[in-house]
């Protein structure tokens, strides 16, 4: 197998500006004004907050490999996806897709990969088949072939065929993220980076949309880089999973080697749940959980 992915102590920070801009311009004596190196650390005075969004990261993705990104709100997951995506810099380290390096070779990953998040944009007011037949047409594909393969995809997807006809803005979120995918599929992407792929979804839906996945890498032999707060999504889809948590990748195994490092001496295997809490002392926070209350 050769490498997906290759991500090498990657380090990216945010600055974000809490003041007024002319604060900036003058530090106060005492501070050093940017709070370097601390972990989302401002000084008292400072307008300034820096947030280490990814700490030092490095890991491989192989080939075909379904691999998990799991932590709670805030961790740098996306960061580090939009990293992959050519879509930010890296501040240190480097980050290559099958074997094109990100900042130097933008062009050619953007070529292999493509990104679904959730905040996929569509125009509202046309169709899932008009939003997916504009999107090809920026990928340079034939109009005949992508009607037919639209069809398929959105029905594989668990859509109606009357939803593929209809205005998005009548179409509930997870119909609206299926079609997110659906477009990303189109350009038959050998690397695949879905951030947060089913949060919002229904069970059902979050069913579908995992066969899906499972079904691209067996067809196709698509690598699949997913971040998910959902431990059971984690461990029935992914290959190898990261746990990371503030910036820093805190563990990097199968499902199964994740839970014989918390084993411990019970005869019971620990749930992902449990190794997340063991590893990071946090409860992993779910969203979906909150908006299901
Ligand atoms: N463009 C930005 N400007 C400033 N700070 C940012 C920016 N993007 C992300 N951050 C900060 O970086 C940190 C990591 O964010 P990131 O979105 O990567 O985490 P996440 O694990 O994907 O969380 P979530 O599940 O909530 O999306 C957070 O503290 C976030 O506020």
């Amino acid at each position: 197998m050769s490498h997906a992915v290759v991500v090498n102590d990657v380090y990216k920070q945010f600055g974000k500006n809490e003041g007024p801009f002319w604060k900036a311009l003058f530090p106060p004596r005492s501070s050093n004004g940017n709070g370097n190196g601390k972990h989302g650390a401002s000084t008292p005075h400072s307008p300034f907050q820096i947030i280490v969004a990814v700490d030092h990261v490095s890991f491989t993705v192989e080939e075909g490999e379904i691999f998990g990104i799991l932590g709670p709100n805030g961790g740098g997951k996306s960061t580090l996806i939009r990293l992959i995506a050519t879509l930010l810099l890296p501040d240190k380290g480097k980050i290559s897709v099958f074997g094109y390096d990100v900042v130097r070779q933008p062009l050619q990953v953007q070529r292999l990969i493509n990104r679904v998040s959730v905040e996929a944009s569509f125009f509202k007011k046309l169709s899932p088949m008009e939003n997916l037949m504009y999107g090809a047409r920026l990928y340079g594909l034939s109009a005949r072939e992508t009607r037919k393969q639209v069809v398929e995809i959105l029905l594989r997807l668990g859509l109606k065929e009357r939803d593929i006809y209809h205005p998005m803005e009548e179409m509930s979120r997870g119909m609206q993220q299926k079609v997110a995918i659906a477009r990303a599929l189109l350009s038959r992407p050998r690397l695949l980076l879905l951030d947060e792929p089913t949060t919002g979804l229904d069970p059902r839906s979050k069913r579908e949309v995992q066969a899906v996945v499972r079904e691209l890498r067996e067809v196709h032999g698509t690598t699949i880089l997913l971040t998910t707060h959902d431990m059971n999504e984690a461990e029935t889809l992914c290959d190898r999973i990261a746990i990371m948590d503030s910036g820093r990748v805190v563990a990097l195994d199968t499902p199964a080697g994740l839970k014989n490092r918390v084993r411990g001496s019970s005869e019971a295997s620990p749930t992902l749940e449990e190794v997340f809490l063991e590893l990071t002392g946090k409860q992993l926070h779910n969203p979906e959980e909150d908006e299901e209350a």
